[in-house]
């Protein structure tokens, strides 16, 4: 049984390429020194998986920003207006050029936006969305793969397997950006041709295996996408007929497409099996004599260390069907999704540790699985213990947090009046002006602030003293937004490392790593918390400093909490139980702490939800029961509090249009989203819907330094009046602030500011005959 791997972390054990990147955007590092960072991480990659006993080795799973983003470097789709970046300035290159398409531009006197950026489907990961026009021609542009390749070859002395994303699903990855409408898979006619010289020219430096990706084919499909499937690795079969191609599925089963995926000419399909474990029965049934079957047992999106007996068991069912010969062994995913070596986590207590696999491990997992199938008892036997110590540990049963969630009832989930009623009683409690303005909860957090929690760990700062020095921090951040004028104040979240992982911290149940880092967009990280058993509250957790802040302020200050469904999807979660229970765990607890802030004196309170819609199934037949819970885990967080208290959510970075019944249902006094990079196009849904509640699209976007002017914002703004009623319409960035630099983000607030101001005149003014 062939192994492989299907990518490995890219950011380093100790986040290399993180740092290296953000030292040459600062103009601190030669572009030769980031390159030379980027060689020694994917060579320690390449070695690691070769010592791990891995058969075929990943390469061009390196990104220095994003894989989709490096797809259009390879087909050359750069928009136009990226040409003056690498034709102007002469000291740029392609590095340039990339970063410039990920990141906007804004020097030597140009000003250019940034791509979108959206999630790679259910997970935390975010790609660089590819803008299609009608008609658009492809051409390799970018040698990055090949030269990788050869790389991989001359360090590992063996043959790597490239990865490429497929030529279908980099097309459905993308949008239309044209004025005429057409259907960006049309454009698979003039793509396919690059993809085939690509493949030529892989073949040509001598690769056997190419890895092509196609997660699309666990989706929904139209019978057009369906079509392209089929056209395209024909083509691919008959003008690369030497080439093995393995196609790579993965984060669902394939369902009703089981069919079309294993009758495509090619040498071998990869399918998840920790998401869909049942589908091996059908798939190696369906597999004709010339398909191999790569079976994705060990889970590439989570920390828990593999069950080989249950891995065993579907290993063996396959076997049975069509022998060893024609099945590989491998993660159900890249390991890109999880954190790089569990070695470093020394602080973990060594039972919890035991239990858990980083990509690291895993590769040693495949190689464990492969000898057990072999025969190997020893292993299989000593793996059954930890399994078992795991399921039967007291140190994640609480009974009084099940019985707690056990006896949740439809009341605790809903607000004591309707919003209309609510909405009166908040606007003469407040008496908020017309756009009332605010941000969504964090500001810039600096290196100053970074250092103070580095100072604190390493026992060079005492908790006091960090302390006075975020009290500090956050009065200034009170003291700038009272000046700019903003309405609904927030503390900055100076405290926060991460608004997942800080309440991570505080809560039981869960628990936390000391650099299991995963990459969530290009140099960004984060550091999921791991929920190993039932959760729960044991005290305040942002009290002291909502608190704090509202004394320094005669203004409204809103408290700032993280929402059940994103802590749950931002987390590691327990795989032992269905995560809608997990959920509800974790929503009893923030219910606590929203009372806990209004006993408080806090007025508004934020509950951020920006995964709710990331979790949302890949099938559309799953979305219903999802959402069901999905919803009713963020109304228990929020109906513990008067009608007095104005709850607000915050989402972001996702694609709202198909899930606004439910974003209704959710109940918030206001949402606050982000809307300005597509233009309030996502505002037509909730105008169309007649969203009921309050709501604040962003009218600036946070992901870049530039600041936007008073007119951009005041053209959003119009926009805005004429979609939905003045009297619901707040006016607010698309979400927090964190990645920025206080002069840009006091800039673009005093324009935000400016512009409210102006539609409030606007909408005030007397009718002129
Ligand atoms: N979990 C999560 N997911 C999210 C978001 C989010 O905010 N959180 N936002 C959306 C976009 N994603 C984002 C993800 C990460 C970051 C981000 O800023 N991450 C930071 C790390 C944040 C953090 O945990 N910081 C810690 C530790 C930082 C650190 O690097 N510490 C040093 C020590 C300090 C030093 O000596 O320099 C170290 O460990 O090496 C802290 O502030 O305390 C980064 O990569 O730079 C932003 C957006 C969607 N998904
Ligand atoms: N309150 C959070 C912040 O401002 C919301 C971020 S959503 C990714 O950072
Ligand atoms: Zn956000």
């Amino acid at each position: 049984m062939l192994t492989h791997n299907l990518g490995f972390p890219r950011i380093g054990a100790q986040r290399q390429l993180k740092k290296a990147s953000e030292q040459y955007w600062a103009g601190n590092i030669t572009r030769s020194e980031l390159f030379l960072t980027a060689k020694k991480i994917r060579e320690e990659n390449w070695l690691l998986q070769k010592q791990a006993g891995i058969g075929m080795i990943p390469c061009n799973d390196f990104s220095f920003y994003d894989q989709v983003l490096d797809m259009s470097l390879l087909v050359g789709a750069v928009p136009p207006r990226y040409t003056p970046v690498a034709t102007d300035i002469k000291e740029n290159t392609e590095i340039d050029l990339y970063f410039a398409m990920a990141r906007g531009y804004q020097q030597h006197g140009l000003d250019i936006t940034a791509m979108e950026m959206t999630k790679w489907f259910d997970t935390n990961y975010h790609y660089i969305v590819p803008e299609f026009t009608a008609g658009q021609q492809f051409r390799i542009l970018s040698d990055k793969l090949f030269n990788e390749f050869n790389e991989c070859q001359r360090v590992t002395g063996t043959t790597p397997k490239p990865v490429l994303i497929g030529p279908v699903s980099y097309l459905l990855l993308g949008k239309e950006k044209d004025n005429q409408p057409f259907d960006r898979i049309d454009l698979l006619k003039q793509l396919l041709p690059v993809y085939i010289e690509v493949l030529k020219k892989l073949e040509d430096n001598g690769a056997i295996w190419v890895q092509i990706d196609e997660p699309f084919l666990v989706t929904d499909l139209t019978e057009k996408q369906k079509q392209a499937f089929e056209y395209a690795y024909k083509e691919i079969r008959r003008q690369c007929g030497d080439l093995k191609i393995l196609l790579a599925t993965y984060f669902e089963g394939l369902q009703e497409n089981t069919s079309l995926a294993v009758n495509l000419p090619v040498c071998a399909l990869h399918i998840d099996l920790v998401r869909a474990p049942q589908q091996v029965d059908e798939v190696v049934k369906a597999a004709p004599p010339r398909l191999s079957i790569s079976l994705g047992v060990v889970d590439g999106r989570n920390i828990w260390k593999n069950d080989y007996s249950k891995s065993l068991a579907i290993i063996e069912k396959a076997k049975a069907v069509i022998g060893e010969d024609r099945l590989m062994l491998a993660p159900s995913c890249s390991l890109l999704h999880s954190p790089v070596d569990l070695e470093g986590e020394t602080a973990l207590d060594a039972e919890i540790k035991n239990w858990m696999a980083f990509a690291k491990q895993k590769l040693d997992e495949i190689n464990e699985l492969q000898q057990i199938v072999a025969g190997d008892t020893t292993l299989l036997k000593k793996n059954a213990a930890i399994i078992e110590s795991r399921r039967n540990s007291t140190r994640i049963h609480k009974q009084t947090v099940k019985d707690r969630a056990a006896a949740i009832k439809e009341a605790d989930a809903t607000r004591t009046s309707e919003f209309t009623v609510r909405q009166q009683i908040q606007q003469q409690r407040f008496q908020l002006p017309l756009f009332p303005t605010t941000t969504i909860g964090s500001f810039p957090q600096t290196e100053e602030i970074r250092q103070l929690r580095a100072k604190l760990k390493k026992g060079d700062l005492t908790q006091q003293q960090y302390e006075s020095e975020i009290e500090d921090a956050t009065i200034s951040a009170i003291r700038v937004q009272e000046e700019i004028g903003l309405d609904v104040l927030v503390h900055g979240e100076f405290e926060r490392n991460d608004m997942v992982e800080y309440f991570g911290e505080q809560l039981d149940g869960f628990l936390f790593t000391k650099n299991g880092w995963v990459q969530s967009y290009g140099s960004r990280c984060v550091k999921p918390p791991v929920i190993a058993g039932d959760v729960s509250r044991t005290g305040d957790m942002t009290v002291r400093w909502s608190a704090f802040a509202q004394e320094q302020t005669n203004r409204l200050m809103k408290g700032m909490l993280t929402g059940p469904v994103t802590i749950l999807q931002w987390s590691f979660v327990r795989d032992d139980q269905p995560r809608w229970q997990t959920a509800f765990q974790i929503a009893l607890a923030i219910r606590d702490e929203v009372v806990a802030l209004e006993k408080a004196g806090i007025k508004v309170i934020q509950i951020d939800e920006p995964a709710i819609r990331e979790g949302l199934p890949l099938r559309k037949k799953d979305g219903p029961a999802y959402l069901e819970w999905a919803v009713k885990a963020f109304r228990l967080s929020a109906s513990g509090v008067k009608d007095e208290t104005q709850i607000h959510t915050h989402m972001c970075y996702s694609e709202f249009n198909d899930i606004m019944e439910h974003i209704a249902k959710m109940d918030a006094d206001v949402i606050t989203i982000e809307t300005s990079r597509s233009q309030m196009e996502l505002l037509e849904a909730f105008a169309r819907f007649k969203y009921p509640n309050e709501i604040g699209p962003g009218v600036y976007d946070i992901h870049s330094p530039r600041v936007p002017t008073v007119e951009e914002m005041t053209h959003l703004l119009e926009k805005a009046t004429a979609l939905l009623p003045v009297k619901n319409l707040w006016v607010n960035p698309d979400c927090g602030l964190k990645t920025r630099r206080w002069p840009e983000t006091i800039a673009a607030l005093k324009n935000m500011v400016q512009a409210a101001q102006q539609a409030r005149e606007k909408a005030t003014a007397p009718v002129l005959i």
